[in-house]
């Protein structure tokens, strides 16, 4: 496949939690580079720094030091260049968490849409693109069903709708597959490549999940706050 623009750019980045005996250095002189059409697997045992890297590279956590530039805008450098973070989020990034995340009261084509309403969407168009999306993804016929109520493949491509609705070019995913057997988690991979090639996105996700590491273009491994060539 052809590899495209560079879409992730973390050069230096560092991290720590506290200061003084409680300072914790969650991630130390961290760079990697992420392609459009790359789909990237983040290993590394507990307490790593993985969720931290993946959060500030979602501009959820700040920063200590380093640069991030995400598809050709400087966003931190230093500090942050950009007064409206959730503007950038919604425009830029699609997280998917394990897919208890959906919000329990909305219906599946609600959690989806409810992303597009927030990026400013017209209500028909958000729910159209809902709609369209949760029908590629073949849980259409469970659109008006809450998540209670989905099966665990069911909700987990409810989440990755969710994620994909407004295009984002960055999807950034914790655990996407643990709570499925091996054959769905496969299939769940294989449908996140998908989108992210006609999408023209790069995929970053934490994993420990054996199951998939077959579906990554590369594998990076964090250790003690740093990238190790393990
Ligand atoms: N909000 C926080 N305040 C203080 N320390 C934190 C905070 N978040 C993370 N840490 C610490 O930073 C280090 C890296 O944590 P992080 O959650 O990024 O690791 P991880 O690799 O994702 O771990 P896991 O696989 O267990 O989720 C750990 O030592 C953790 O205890």
């Amino acid at each position: 496949m052809a590899i495209g623009d560079l879409l992730v750019e973390v050069s230096g980045v560092a991290k720590h939690y506290g200061e003084g005996e409680a300072r914790v250095d969650a991630l130390r002189a961290v760079d990697v580079q992420i392609r459009a059409g790359e789909v990237v697997a983040m290993l590394g045992p507990s307490g790593s720094g993985k969720t931290t890297l993946l959060n500030i590279i979602g501009c959820i956590v700040d920063p200590s030091a380093g640069r991030l530039v995400l598809d050709g805008e400087t966003v931190f450098d230093g500090r942050w260049l950009r007064g409206n973070l959730r503007r950038l989020r919604l425009d830029k990034i699609g997280f998917i968490f394990q897919a208890h995340n959906l919000l329990p009261f909305l219906t599946a084509e609600e959690n989806v849409s409810l992303v597009l309403d927030l990026a400013g969407w017209t209500p028909t168009a958000s729910k159209a693109r809902a709609r369209e999306l949760l029908d590629y993804l073949e849980v259409g016929h469970r659109a008006r069903v809450k998540p209670a109520h989905l099966s665990g493949g069911e909700a987990q491509r409810v989440a990755i709708a969710r994620a994909l609705a407004n295009r984002p070019r960055i999807i950034l995913a914790d655990e996407p597959t643990a709570a499925l057997d091996s054959v769905r988690a496969q299939l769940v991979m294989d449908l996140l490549r998908k989108l992210a090639v006609e999408q023209e996105a790069c995929i970053l996700t934490v994993t420990h999940d054996e199951k998939i590491f077959d579906r990554f273009d590369r594998l990076i491994h964090l250790r003690d706050g740093r990238l190790s060539t393990e």
